[in-house]
Parts: C-alpha cells; structure tokens; sequence
C-alpha cells in the first residue's frame, strides 16, 4: 500500500538513513523500534510528508506520491495520513471538540459534512471518556487526556494510513488498553497502522517489526 525505496534522509552533516526501505500493507499494525534518537520520529515524518527525503521514491498504492510538490503533498496527508505526534501538536487555546476537529479545516469544504464530522467527534469523545472535556480548552486538561484528543484528531477523516509515536506514554492501563484494542479495529477494518515505540506491549499485535539500525529498517 505504501513504500519508501532505497529513501535517504541527512540532517546538516548527520546521516539518519541511508537508502533504506520501508513498506507497510493494507490491515498491517507496523513497528518501528530502534534506540532513541536513531530516527524513528524522522521516519514517520517522512511517511506523512511532513519531512522530505533527500533522495528515494514513494509509492502509494503503486502510484508515486509527488513529495516535491507541495500542494499535492498536502492533499496526499489530509487524504490518507492521520498522525498522532509525540508532542501531540494540539492548540491550547482552542477547546478539544475544536481541536478534534482540526483536520476538516485543510480538507475541501464539500467533502465532509461538519454537523457528521461532529457526531463522530463527539462518539469518539465517548469511548475516550473526554465528553465532560470537549467544550474545556487544551490547556486546561491533563497530559493522558492530551493524548487521547491526538489519537481522536488523527481519525477524524477516517484516513487508511494511521500514523503513531510514542502514543502509549501518558496513558494508564485502562487508556492503554483502549488504545490496543482501537489499534486492533483499524486494523481489522483494513487500515494501515504504523506505530514507533519502545513499548512491547505492541509486540504481539504487530504485522511487522522493523528496528532502525546503521541508517536501515531492519525486519524483526
Ligand atoms: N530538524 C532537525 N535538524 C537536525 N537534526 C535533527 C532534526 N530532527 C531530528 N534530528 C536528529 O535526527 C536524529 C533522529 O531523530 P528522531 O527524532 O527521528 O529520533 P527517534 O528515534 O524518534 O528518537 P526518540 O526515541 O528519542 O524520540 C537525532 O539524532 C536528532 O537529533
């Protein structure tokens, strides 16, 4: 479904991968394991298209993604991508439902409806016990709490490829728990899920575990 070929990526003077491959299928939960600081974030950026490479060919189903071109760029990772960042990236002051619903902004008017978008925040609000929170501003909830309005904003437009780092760090087991079995779902429902982490929690679930080693995603 998705491919990076022989991609290479360097920061300043610093190699971080160095024609490396990466795919992941449909209904695949993907691994991303490695040190820290060995590139696990860098990778998943690439993937998104938040970062570019510096040389390498992406593929999406089977059609080259056009990484030089901005504005279909975009188009590519509000489409398909949801991803939940490490720092989550939510506004603090903008509510939860707000910040849930985020990801319609950059996506065109006519292709989803708001009061639908709502319904859907406000389901998953639900199950991520977060519906006394919607109407609070992000600055007034907790780090665990912060972590489920990611997780909720990454799905929001339903995309195929959702994208996770480190998003187990804040939560308690019960969360944790929410969050394995939401992983699961996706993935039973044909989504891509492509998690970094150090948890091996997630080990049982995966598809395919790559740990990132001598600038390369090696295959457990
Ligand atoms: N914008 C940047 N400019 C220069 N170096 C960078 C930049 N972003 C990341 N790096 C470097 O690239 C390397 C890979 O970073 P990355 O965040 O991808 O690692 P990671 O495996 O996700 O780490 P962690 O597990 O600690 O989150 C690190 O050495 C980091 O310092």
């Amino acid at each position: 479904m998705l491919e990076l070929k022989q991609f290479s990526k360097t920061f300043k003077s610093k190699l971080i991968f160095n024609l490396a491959d990466f795919t992941c299928k449909r209904g695949e939960i993907v691994l991303l394991t490695g040190r820290s600081g060995i590139g696990k974030t860098t990778c998943l950026d690439i993937i998104s298209g938040i970062k570019r490479y510096d040389t390498g060919d992406f593929l999406f189903k089977n059609q080259k993604v056009e990484t030089q071109n901005e504005t279909k760029l975009s188009a590519f990772r509000n489409e398909n991508i949801g991803y939940i960042l490490q720092d989550f990236a939510l506004i603090d002051s903008y509510t939860v439902l707000e910040n849930i619903l985020l990801p319609s902004l950059y996506s065109p008017k006519d292709k989803h409806n708001r009061h639908d978008l709502e319904t859907k925040a406000r389901n998953l609000a639900y199950e991520f016990d977060l519906t006394e929170m919607l109407n609070r501003k992000i600055k007034a909830i907790s780090g665990g709490q912060k972590q489920r309005v990611a997780i909720i904003r990454s799905l929001i437009l339903e995309p195929a490829i959702i994208l996770a780092d480190e998003p187990t760090t804040n939560l308690d087991k019960e969360n944790f728990d929410l969050v394995m079995a939401l992983f699961i779902k996706l993935k039973n429902e044909g989504k891509t899920v492509v998690i970094a982490t150090h948890d091996e929690r997630f080990f049982d679930i995966a598809s395919k575990i790559y740990e990132i080693k001598n600038c390369r995603l090696i295959e457990k």
